[in-house]
């Protein structure tokens, strides 16, 4: 399949070359509603599709990897119809109308991590899916042999053991499986969320640990919510989950804790106070402690069950080591505030996200050394010392969470230039709009 980009039509900014976000002159002061969890929606998406009958999945994110993901359903000939921020599916219980189907993915490490099993589930058919250039480099060895292990015909034809993948429709059996989950807690989901659609009980062991285990537990609970029987012990080392596969549900999806954080730290970074409306401290998606982090920072926070709230202090606190191994998507977010921090931030325990949509450690470390900044790099994780950074133009590699950390950094240095802007488009395209709100003016480029 030829190599294409990952925006969608649901992507906004794509054709700008360079967007400068400028500083601010004042705090921040506002009240946002973030758009809905990437990881809620790819998994309701799937799940649906799997489901007998009629699903409604309420507050959707409507992104590049949500895009893909109903592209993909829509290929195999699933019904979908989209109003708004509410998507309509007519589950098919794993017998895809379209017996072969070419499926695009752009970036989206859910939807590589979740297709195959749903796929190779289904009575018969024969479907590629693919990805962009580095969609392909990332891991999916553990979960293609675990449900190799389940009966599912899968045969790889990517360089680096992954996309393009073909997978056949064998279905698959039940039986005892292992899978590794240090890498990435996606195996882990991905074969969880075809374990009902299985013949037989599947019974799964996790091993040599298992990184950012928050997101296990929304599989588990989207699971049960559609009907699926999942047990497993306090520690996710274990799962049994009885076959019977899903039913289709009327849900209220989570809103994205992820993309909350940045509108948070803007607030962190700018003696600012801004508050996320509609994501809570008891949400299920672990972004939402990174407002510990804040405080920690030094940070006025108020965690409620219904909204977040943060206030920035006159001087950002540092001095401390963070393991963020739990909520790794917000370890490069630190980078953008300790540099004004009294003392210097350690991230550690994240080596996984190198493996992320970028080297997400190596590109983070060049963009903080390149305004100035110094930094050490580890093996799996960074410290970042306080100075002063200086303006520079700053090469996100295509990954939405460099783009925005770059945007925050822009809110204090003067001259900050983000290129391929459009990249913030995976999970959140309407993230410059959002900064507007802030009364932050963002300059494009073309
Ligand atoms: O299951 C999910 O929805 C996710 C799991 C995490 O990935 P890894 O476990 O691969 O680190 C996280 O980084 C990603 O943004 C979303
Ligand atoms: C790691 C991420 O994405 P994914 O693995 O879903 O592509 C992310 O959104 O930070």
């Amino acid at each position: 399949m030829q190599q294409k980009s990952s925006r969608s039509p649901w992507s906004e900014a794509t054709h700008f070359r360079l967007a400068e976000v400028m500083p601010l002159d004042r705090p921040v002061d506002a009240r946002l509603r973030v758009p809905g969890s990437k990881s809620f929606t790819n998994r309701a998406i799937v799940i649906a599709a799997l489901a007998k009958g009629e699903s409604v999945l309420s507050g959707i994110l409507k992104s590049d990897d949500s895009y893909w993901c109903l592209d993909a359903l829509r290929r195999l000939g699933v019904a979908v119809s989209v109003e708004e921020d509410q998507v309509r599916i007519q589950g098919v219980q794993g017998d895809w109308p379209n017996k072969e189907a070419q499926l695009f993915i752009g970036a989206a490490g859910t939807i590589a991590r979740f297709l195959p099993g749903a796929l190779a589930a289904g009575r018969g058919g024969r479907y590629v899916v693919d990805g962009i250039e580095q969609l392909r480099k990332r891991p999916l060895r553990p979960l293609i042999d675990a449900l190799g292990d389940l009966g599912a015909r899968i045969t790889v034809q990517g360089e680096s053991g992954g996309l393009p993948l073909i997978i056949e429709g064998t279905g698959l059996t039940g039986g005892e499986i292992r899978i590794e989950g240090h890498v990435s807690s996606q195996f882990l989901s991905g074969l969880l969320l075809a374990s009902p659609m299985a013949a037989g009980s599947v019974q799964i062991q996790v091993e040599n640990g298992l990184v950012q285990p928050a997101y296990v537990g929304i599989t588990v609970q989207l699971m049960r919510q559609f009907g699926a029987h999942v047990e497993h012990d306090d520690h996710y080392r274990s799962f049994v989950v009885e076959p019977g596969g899903y039913t289709g549900q009327t849900a209220v999806l989570e809103a994205d804790a992820s993309t909350a954080c940045y509108f948070l730290a803007a607030a962190a970074l700018t003696q600012g106070t801004v508050r996320i409306t509609n994501v809570g401290y008891s949400s299920f998606q672990p972004d939402a402690n990174f407002i510990d982090v804040l405080e920690r920072m030094g940070c006025q926070c108020e965690k409620t069950q219904t909204y977040l709230q943060v206030t920035g202090p006159a001087q950002l606190k540092g001095g401390f080591t963070v393991d963020m191994k739990p909520m790794s998507d917000q370890a490069i977010t630190i980078a953008a505030l300790a540099p004004f921090a009294d003392a210097p931030v350690r991230v550690t325990n994240v080596a996984h996200i190198r493996h992320h949509e970028s080297d997400r450690i190596a590109v983070i470390c060049t963009a903080l050394r390149k305004t100035g900044i110094q930094v050490e790099e580890q093996e799996d994780g960074f410290t970042v010392y306080p100075g002063e950074p200086h303006g520079a133009t700053l090469d996100p590699h295509d990954d939405h969470r460099q783009a925005m950390t770059f945007a925050l950094l822009g809110l204090k240095v003067p001259g900050i230039k983000i290129e391929n802007p459009g990249c913030v488009s995976k999970t959140c395209p309407m993230f410059y709009e959002e900064l507007k709100k802030l009364g932050v003016s963002v300059k494009f480029f073309e």
